[in-house]
This record gives structure tokens, C-alpha cells and sequence, in this order.
């Protein structure tokens, strides 16, 4: 580890001097490395190798390829402007198919740059909505954190799966937000974070920004999550989500089902804490595409195999949480209970 120093004005991807700079998240925990990119694809490429991940960091990474593509552009009409930035659009948009802040992230961009009228224009409307989007997502992870923080009570251990925090974000995180934010309200919890394998986000990102932040935090295998629950290491559970749809169907990193199920069978309750860009109202859950990854991420763990040649793999990257599992679902506009048929659509009409 080099010896810069991590505090609350660090940035998973921020924009700076006309470039896009980022953790490495592929570095940590042994290593935090800045990579800065002053091309599109070079972000697209950072958001398919998971160098950045999880779905609010991905939906302002996006945004920022598209601030970086107007710079990139050599077009001297609007039309053909637009026409470029639909091309970067479409590369940054096939790089991940779960988490919906992505689309979000660039359709948001789109429309403001159809706004403009002159090319000048149109490259300063983009790239400074885009670094208001950032600025943005900090002040939503706060509110949620604020909405979220009642359902926790003093001495609480939390369990949490994969990295929904700072890292996930642009800062702060959705539900290591509401952790963050139950500990400044005078409440002392624990944490209980999961490996989460194949790619290790509990281990290498949650636990170290949790550490970093001087949280009591404990880790566990993911087939540990029974035994923490059935011997009462664990009373309430938060997770962060991908994509929620309509009727409360949560989609979130592997595993996550699992850990609700278990939840369920524990009379513990389980949280979801995901920022209004993070829910589809027009998607079903059976439509939504499930990202499946390469099968090395579980024959191995980084350059040591751990499994024969040739072994078959099965690697969904996320799977979908059925409602009757989730006991709320924490926004930045209030906490939304079921029938979630109802309730998160009112969410919006608070917007
Ligand atoms: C706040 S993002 C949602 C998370 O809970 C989680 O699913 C996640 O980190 C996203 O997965 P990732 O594959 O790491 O991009």
C-alpha cells in the first residue's frame, strides 16, 4: 500500500482537468492506484474490467466517458456531434448489462446534449452536468444514509454483501451510507461482511473501507452466513442493489438471494438500500439480463487455480431477490415498504 492518505474527500472516479480519474479497484486492498483516462473507451474498458464497479460509480463513469467523447469529438455541427457521442454512448453501454445507473447515467447526458444548440455549447452543458451528477450522487448517498440510519438501533451487528460503499459510489456508499450514517447518529454497530467470491468485494473493498474507517468489522466466508445467523452473530441485514424493478424484485451481486433466504428463516431483518436511478419502472424482473462472467473468476483465485482443466462454470454475476424477502428498501426519498407495487412508485411523486 502507498502512502496516500484515504479520507472522506476521496473520490472513486472524479473529473479532473479535462481527464477522468480512479481508484484502480482491481489494486486493492494490497495497492490504491489512481488510473486517469482522457479516452472513452479507455473507460469503457475500466468499467468492463471492473476497475471501476458497482452501480452508482458505473452510472457517473458513464457519464464521464461521454464528457470525455465531446472533448475527443472533432465535429463542427451539432449533428455530427450528437452522432459521435451516440457511437461512445452505445461502446460504454455494452460494457455491463445488470446494474441500470449505467443507461441512466448516459441517457441523462444524452439529453442534455441534444439541448444545446452549438457545439461549444453542447461540450460544456455535458461535461458540467456530468460532474454535477457526481457532486449529486454524494448528496443522495447522505439522505439515504439519514433515511436508512433509523431502522438500526445502538449495538446492532449488520451483516453486509459485496461493496456497497464508498467504493461503489462516487463516496460514502449506498448501504455501507446507511452504516456510515447510523454511526454518526450516536449509534455504535458492527459490521459482518462477506467474501463474496468469486471476485472478492466483501473481502477486498468492503472490509478495507470499513477498516480505513475504523468500523468494528468482521469477516466471513459466504457459506458462513447460516452459522452467523442460526448462533446470533448477525440481528439486521443492509445490501446494496443493481437494479430494483416495480414490484420490488432486487437485483444484486451473487449470493445476495441466498443471504436473504437465510434472513427470512432467521426472522432477521433484511434491508436494501439503493438510490432512486438504481430502480426501472418500466423493466419486468423477468426481462432483466443477468450478467454471466467468465469462468476463470472461479477456477481460480487471481493467478492460482483452484479447480481441475476444463472444469464447466456457472458465474452469474447477480441474482434477483424476490420482494417477500425484503423488509425495505432505503432511498434518498424515504424508505419504501411492501406492496412494493405501491410504494416505490410514491417515491417518485415525492421527487
Ligand atoms: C452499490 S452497487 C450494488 C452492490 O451491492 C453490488 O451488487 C455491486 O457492488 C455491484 O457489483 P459489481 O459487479 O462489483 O459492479
Amino acid at each position: 500500500m502507498n502512502d496516500t492518505i484515504i479520507d472522506s474527500s476521496l473520490r472513486t472516479v472524479e473529473w479532473k482537468n479535462n481527464k477522468v480519474v480512479m481508484v484502480d479497484q482491481t489494486k486493492l486492498p494490497t495497492e490504491l492506484v489512481f488510473v486517469e483516462y482522457d479516452d472513452f473507451n479507455q473507460v469503457a474498458n475500466a468499467i468492463k474490467t471492473l476497475v471501476v464497479r458497482g452501480a452508482p460509480a458505473i452510472g457517473v463513469s458513464g457519464a464521464f466517458g461521454l464528457a470525455l467523447a465531446v472533448l475527443q469529438s472533432h465535429a463542427t455541427i451539432k449533428d455530427e456531434l450528437l452522432s459521435d457521442l451516440e457511437n461512445a454512448r452505445k461502446i460504454l453501454f455494452a460494457t455491463r448489462p445488470t446494474a441500470i445507473n449505467l443507461g441512466w447515467g448516459l441517457e441523462k447526458i444524452m439529453n442534455v446534449a441534444k439541448s444545446g444548440d452549438t457545439v461549444e455549447q453542447i461540450k460544456e452543458l455535458v461535461i458540467s452536468e456530468a460532474k454535477k451528477m457526481a457532486e449529486e450522487d454524494i448528496e443522495i448517498n447522505k439522505a439515504m444514509g439519514k433515511n436508512g440510519s433509523v431502522l438500526f438501533d445502538d449495538n446492532d451487528t449488520i451483516m453486509t454483501h459485496c461493496n456497497a460503499g464508498a467504493l461503489a459510489t462516487v463516496a460514502y456508499g449506498t448501504a455501507l451510507g446507511v452504516i456510515r450514517a447510523t454511526r454518526e447518529s450516536g449509534k455504535n454497530v458492527k459490521v459482518i461482511a462477506t467474501e463474496t467470491r468469486p471476485i472478492q468485494q466483501g473481502s477486498r473493498l468492503t472490509v478495507f473501507e470499513l477498516k480505513h474507517d475504523g468500523f468494528d468489522v468482521s469477516l466471513i466466508p459466504d457459506t458462513a452466513v447460516g452459522y452467523s445467523m442460526a448462533n446470533g452473530l448477525v440481528n439486521k441485514v443492509v445490501v446494496g442493489a443493481d437494479r430494483i424493478v416495480k414490484t420490488g424484485h432486487v437485483f444484486n451481486k451473487i449470493g445476495t438471494y441466498q443471504v436473504a433466504t437465510m434472513a427470512k428463516q432467521h426472522g432477521i431483518p433484511f434491508y436494501v438500500a439503493a438510490p432512486l436511478s438504481t430502480i426501472d419502472l418500466e423493466t419486468k424482473a423477468e426481462d432483466v439480463i443477468i450478467e454471466m462472467r467468465k469462468g476463470s473468476e472461479v477456477t481460480g483465485i487471481g493467478d492460482k487455480k483452484t479447480a481441475p482443466d476444463d472444469t464447466n462454470v456457472i458465474n452469474p454475476a447477480f441474482d434477483m431477490t424476490p420482494p417477500e424477502l425484503v423488509s425495505g428498501i432505503i432511498t434518498e426519498k424515504g424508505v419504501a415498504k411492501a406492496p412494493y407495487g405501491e410504494s416505490i412508485p410514491k417515491l417518485f411523486q415525492a421527487n
